[in-house]
């Protein structure tokens, strides 16, 4: 069931405009970084309970994905985070399709798991992890 609100864009330029030109063009366009593929993962603000779209790497795996809360190993975790805690169900776009998830924060071998799957994709994750004493969640994200 897709979700209702109002779209509130981010705040950050580059990944507003990353995400818009995503799910304008059906995922034909803004649909990597650095040749590696990204998604489009919509979720209800926490506060405003607006909805939020927020370009991630495309970590997948028989049709379950992870999102890294990563934001590039800064010491606070992404806001979208947050709406992920409050309210786990999130839409996903991968290229031209659109499905509904339901997000989970995983650990333990699951999450080392999970955290092989998502450096394979995007390595720099490694490099995030390193840089911050914040641990960075993952969440795995089931079809609904
Ligand atoms: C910039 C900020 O966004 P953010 O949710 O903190 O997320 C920061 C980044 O993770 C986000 O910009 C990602 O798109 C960056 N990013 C990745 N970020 C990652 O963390 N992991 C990735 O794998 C990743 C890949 C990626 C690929 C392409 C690209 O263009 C960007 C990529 C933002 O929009 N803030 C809003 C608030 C957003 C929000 O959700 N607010 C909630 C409240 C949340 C709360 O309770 O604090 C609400 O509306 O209620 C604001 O300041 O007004």
């Amino acid at each position: 069931m897709p979700l209702h609100g109002d779209y509130a864009p981010s705040t950050s330029k580059w990944a507003r405009d990353q995400a818009e030109t995503y799910e304008a063009t059906g995922g034909r366009e803004a649909n990597s970084l650095r040749g590696r593929p990204v998604i489009v993962l919509t979720t209800v603000g926490a506060k405003t309970g607006k909805l939020r779209k927020t370009a991630l790497m495309r970590v997948e795996h028989d049709g379950e994905y992870a999102v890294v809360a990563s934001r590039g190993g800064e010491p606070e975790h992404p806001a979208w985070y947050f709406n992920l805690k409050e309210q786990p169900l999130v839409e996903l776009q991968d290229r031209h399709g659109k499905g509904d998830y339901l997000a989970r924060e995983v650990s333990g071998a699951e999450k080392e798991l999970w955290w092989s799957r998502a450096t394979e994709v995007w390595p720099d994750y490694d490099d995030y992890q390193a840089k911050t004493d914040r641990e960075i969640p993952i969440f795995v994200l089931t079809p609904v």
